[in-house]
Order: C-alpha cells, then sequence, then structure tokens
C-alpha cells in the first residue's frame, strides 16, 4: 500500500490546484449543498404539516429548493469539465512511462512477460490511479456530509440516530470484510484475461503456421477453454459485485422501514415532525452512498496495488516514481523530431578487449572476445550454428549487457554501449527484420528525415531498385504486417535499407543476405564493399558467404562462444584449421 500511496501522491501533484478545486467543488455540491437542501427540506414539511406554511415562506423555500440543485448543477459541470481532464492526463502518464520502460531495457533481453499479459497491463491495469483519484473527492464529499448528517440528526434524537447508524456501522464491517475477496477476483479477472490476449496475438502473429499444420481445431479449443475461464471468472466478479450493491441498495429501504418502526409512535404523539422524518430518510440515501463509496475506494486502493505489482513485473523494476514522471506527453505539440545519438568524433578504430557475456541462468553466450575494427575496414565473423556469432553483435551494440571487458572507440573506453552504438554512430541489421504494416519508406526511414536522394542511395546499396521498380506504388507500397506482402530476401533489403539511410560510421548486418538469389547476393557485397570504399564506414558483417569473406580484411571464426580462428581468407584457406574453415562457408 505504500507504494499505492506514492503513486497518488505523485499523481495529484500532476495537477494539485486544479485536483484541489475539484475536491473542493464536490465537497460544496455535495456536502455542502446536499446539507441546505436537507434542512430546506425538513423545513419545508414542518411547516405543510404544522400548517403554519404562508405564501411567502413557500415562495422562499420553493425558490431555494429551485437554486439549490441548479447551483448544484452548475458546480458539477465544472467538477466534470476538470476531472475529464486530469483522468485521461493520469492514464497517459502512466501508459508513456510504462512503454518508456519497456524500451529502456537492453534491446535483445526479452520480456518477462507475454504479449496478453503486457497488452492488458497497459489497457486495464492503467486505469486504476485515475478510478481512485476519482472517487476520492466523492467519498470525501459524502463522509463530510454524513458526520454533519450525524450532529444534526443527533441534535435533534440521539437515540434514533444511534439506532439508524449502527445497521450502517455493521454494513461497513461486511463491506470491508468482502472486499478482501475483491482483490482475488481482479487477479483472477486479469490472469485469465491475459491469457485469451495472449492467444489471440498468437494465433494472429501465427496464422499462417497454424495453417500450414492444420491446428485450427486444436488453437480454437484451447481459445475455448481459456474463453470459459475467463468468463467464470467474470461471472464470479460481477455476482459479487452485484451483491455487494443489493445490499447497499437495501440498506436505505431497511433503514427507512427500521425508521418508521421507531418512530412512528413518537410522531403520533407528536415528539418527532414530519419533516424531521424526512430529514433522517435523506441522509440515510446519502449515508448509504458514503458505504457504496467506501467500498469502490478500497476496492480501487487494492485494484491499484494488484495492477502496480503486475506493471513492476512488466517493466522488471519495482521503482515507482518511474510510473509517475511527468515530463512532456505532446498532447497537442508536435512531436519533437527522433533524437539521433550524440555524434562521436570520426572513428579511427573500434577495439574490443576481453568481451564476455552469459544468458542468465544458461552459460551460453561469449568469452574472452578480443578484437580490432579499423575505419573502413571489413570485418565478417563466422562460425557454426549457435556459435554465438548474434550474441557477439548484441553484446557490442548494448542490446544485451555486457558482463565484462570493454570497448574502445578511438582509444577512449566506451561506457554506455546503447547510447553510442547507434546511428549516426552505429547501425544495424538483424538477422530477422522486424518490418511494420506501413509503406516502404516510412520502414525505411522509420522517422529520420531523409531526402530522396539518400532514400535513392540506400535502396541501390540493398539491391531493392528493381524491386521498387517492379511495384505499382513503389516507395508508397503499404507491406502489410511484419512485411508479409514482400518476399523474405525483400524483407532483408528493406531492413538493410533502414540501415544504409543512417549513413553510420560502422555498419553491422546480422547474416542478411540468406535469403537472396546469388546474383543479388553478389551484387549486394559488391555495393556494400564500394560504398565503404567511398564513405570509410567500418563493417562487421556475420556471414558464411565465400564472396563476402573474399572482400573481408579479417575473419573471425566462432567456436562455443569463443573466437577460434582470425585471419584473411588466404591465411585461413592456408592455415592449418583450412578444412575446418572451408566447411563452414556456401
Ligand atoms: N535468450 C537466450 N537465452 C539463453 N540462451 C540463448 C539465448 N539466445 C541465444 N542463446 C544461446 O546462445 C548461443 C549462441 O547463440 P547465437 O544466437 O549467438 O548463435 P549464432 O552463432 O548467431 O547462431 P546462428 O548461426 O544460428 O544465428 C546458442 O547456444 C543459443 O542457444
Amino acid at each position: 500500500m505504500r507504494d499505492v500511496m506514492i503513486v497518488l501522491r505523485r499523481v495529484f501533484m500532476y495537477y494539485p490546484l486544479n485536483y484541489s478545486v475539484v475536491v473542493l467543488l464536490r465537497i460544496g455540491g455535495y456536502a455542502g449543498l446536499g446539507i441546505l437542501s436537507g434542512l430546506l427540506i425538513q423545513r419545508f414539511f414542518n411547516q405543510v404539516s404544522g400548517h403554519t406554511l404562508t405564501l411567502n415562506s413557500l415562495y422562499g423555500v420553493t425558490a431555494l429548493l429551485i437554486v439549490v440543485p441548479l447551483v448544484q448543477a452548475v458546480s458539477y459541470s465544472i467538477d466534470l469539465s476538470l476531472s475529464y481532464g486530469w483522468t485521461e492526463i493520469i492514464r497517459a502518464y502512466y501508459r508513456r512511462n510504462i512503454f518508456r520502460e519497456i524500451l529502456r531495457k537492453p534491446g535483445a533481453s526479452p520480456l518477462s512477460v507475454d504479449h496478453g499479459k503486457l497488452m492488458n497491463v497497459i489497457r486495464t491495469d492503467t486505469l486504476n490511479p485515475e478510478s481512485v483519484m476519482w472517487s476520492i473527492p466523492y467519498f470525501l464529499a459524502y463522509a463530510i456530509f454524513s458526520c454533519c448528517g450525524l450532529i444534526i440528526l443527533s441534535s435533534i434524537d440521539w437515540r434514533v440516530t444511534v439506532v439508524l447508524f449502527t445497521p450502517l456501522l455493521l454494513a461497513v464491517i461486511i463491506t470491508n470484510w468482502f472486499n478482501k475477496r475483491i482483490t482475488v477476483f481482479y487477479r483472477e479477472q486479469q490472469k485469465t484475461s491475459d491469457r485469451v490476449t495472449g492467444l489471440l496475438s498468437d494465433i494472429f502473429n501465427y496464422s499462417q503456421a497454424i495453417k500450414v499444420n492444420h491446428a485450427e481445431e486444436s488453437f480454437l479449443k484451447r481459445l475455448q477453454r481459456f474463453n470459459e475461464a475467463r468468463a467464470a471468472a467474470n461471472r464470479r466478479n460481477d455476482v459479487f459485485r452485484t451483491t455487494l450493491d443489493s445490499i447497499y441498495d437495501n440498506i436505505v429501504s431497511l433503514g427507512t422501514a427500521f425508521l418508521l418502526l421507531l418512530i412512528s409512535q413518537k410522531i403520533r404523539d407528536g415528539q418527532f415532525t414530519i419533516g424531521n422524518l424526512t430529514l433522517y430518510v435523506y441522509f440515510l440515501g446519502y449515508v448509504s452512498n458514503l458505504i457504496r463509496l467506501l467500498g469502490t475506494t478500497w476496492a480501487g486502493f487494492r485494484n491499484t496495488a494488484v495492477s502496480l505489482a503486475r506493471i513492476q513485473e512488466v517493466i522488471g523494476d519495482n521503482h515507482v516514481n518511474k510510473l509517475t514522471d511527468s515530463d512532456t506527453l505532446y498532447l497537442k505539440e508536435d512531436l519533437p523530431q527522433e533524437e539521433a545519438g550524440a555524434r562521436r568524433e570520426r572513428l579511427e578504430r573500434i577495439e574490443v578487449s576481453g568481451l564476455a557475456f552469459v544468458y542468465p541462468g544458461s552459460n551460453q553466450g561469449i568469452r574472452d572476445i578480443t578484437f580490432t575494427v579499423p575505419r573502413g575496414s571489413f570485418t565478417v565473423i563466422s562460425g557454426k550454428v549457435g556459435s554465438g556469432k548474434t550474441t557477439l553483435l548484441r553484446v557490442i551494440l548494448g542490446l544485451l549487457p555486457r558482463t565484462s571487458g570493454d570497448i574502445y572507440w578511438n582509444g577512449r573506453r566506451v561506457s554506455d554501449d546503447s547510447e553510442c552504438f547507434v546511428p549516426p554512430n552505429a547501425a544495424y541489421t538483424p538477422q530477422i527484420p522486424h518490418l511494420f504494416n506501413d509503406t516502404i519508406q516510412s520502414n525505411i526511414k522509420l522517422g529520420q528525415q531523409a531526402s530522396d536522394q539518400e532514400l535513392a542511395h540506400a535502396v541501390h546499396l540493398s539491391v531493392l531498385d528493381d524491386d521498387i521498380a517492379s511495384l505499382e506504388f513503389g516507395l508508397d507500397t503499404v507491406i502489410g504486417m511484419k512485411g508479409v506482402k514482400l518476399s523474405g530476401g525483400q524483407q532483408q533489403r528493406v531492413a538493410a535499407s533502414r540501415m544504409f539511410v543512417r549513413n553510420a560510421e560502422l555498419l553491422v548486418l546480422d547474416d542478411i543476405s540468406s535469403a537472396l538469389d546469388r546474383t543479388t547476393e553478389t551484387r549486394m557485397w559488391e555495393r556494400l564493399h564500394q560504398e565503404r570504399q567511398r564513405s570509410e564506414a567500418a563493417c562487421l558483417v556475420v556471414t558464411q558467404k565465400r564472396i563476402a569473406m573474399q572482400y573481408a580484411d579479417q575473419i573471425i571464426v566462432m567456436d562455443n562462444g569463443q573466437i577460434k580462428m582470425k585471419g584473411t581468407y588466404k591465411e585461413l584457406m592456408n592455415g592449418e584449421n583450412s578444412e575446418e574453415f572451408s566447411c563452414l562457408l556456401s
């Protein structure tokens, strides 16, 4: 609960003035004007039943009974217009901060939760703080109203008041006891929802695999099972909430009946006026609302605590302050241009020394990697499947956190790889292209400004020009989810264009020619070679292709996470492990 309080306090600090005005409006509107209305109604009925009602006082009371609700209506409208602003903002900050924390994680670290949970966390768990912040001012207003009511009613008849409030107190205790179950139901609801969303996301992502393996039936059955579990959890929650609601509703009816029983004799004896009876019934309605609000506010606190734990699991960090950061949201302003990393001094050489990384919970990774990449050089990393080539690239790029070793840029130690090895210093094409459902052009630029000429140059280097020319809409062709409307080779080359357009000093390519025909592949390596001579960009390339190796200034052969051989193509072909080396080539 401490974390919940920290979140709510920081959320309050987004708009302290705005929120305070809402609190005051609700206290004024519900408590202040509510009590005034009650007293007016009491006075009116006392006058009617006591036959002391004069025309003047009738006009006066009636006018007030019209004016008070009108003032209340104005206060509610102001309240709503102020509240909708901050509830949206709370949600937006919360969601933006979760995204930011996820994106801050080292790029290649997998998320600790599946997509279903992630989606639910962002969609529904982010709603809890705003709902608590929404109900707190109501709760305060009703609490103040009820306390005042207690005092006013006690001054009329304290015995009747005590008897009237006792069942309400009992209701509070019962509600509190029931509310503990709310957490259990909420958790269950979220868990079953995560599973359904996760499975749906898998089905849509891998529909082709499901179809070709004729696995539709088994996936549908699984979906049905998950849906039934979710429906059962929702049902349990709904029944529980409806039961609680009916308890609150019946409290008013039971209370009124109780009251009538208690005071009927007193009214007959003239000890209790009709106006007082009306006042009691009027207050009873408000007090039952207080209990309802106590229930929802308390449930909101508990659900926020559950949600916080889920969010912290997603972002892998339990520092709540990060979730409530309130720097600019850009709701109305233009988004700032994507910031490139700070450009370092012109690259002369990169030195990798004693680099190591082990995947958590395994003994797989890389160890003791040392080599140098000079300006304008071409370094090939080769080796058997699973020997650690991709891991090495990712550790250098800061996508995986190195466990030991150093990287130097022109002799100066790099302390934050993920900040250093980004455009314009370095650009990377991963083994599996990550494309978005957008045009080819947008996929290449990915938020970066690029002239037509720069775009055409990047397309040329990745040997994509003929493909673009053959498409009806050229660079404006929309390529579908994950680029499904392109062939595997085209997808790889769109990803390569994205790297080339960044005009970086270090180009890092992970096995990108695997889906290319020989002619396209030969052209691509030739163009990359020419480009490197022109721009003096250094290239770090994972490949097994002979043609690429022939261009290489050095070839590093990995085995079981370590460097096994190093040299030029000629040296390795003529070295003592030449047979093993030639077996790697394709
Ligand atoms: N997230 C991970 N957690 C644990 N082990 C991993 C993880 N990713 C890769 N590995 C293991 O680390 C080793 C090196 O993997 P890596 O992907 O670097 O190999 P690679 O040489 O690039 O293989 P390939 O040629 O198939 O691309 C492998 O044994 C692999 O199973």
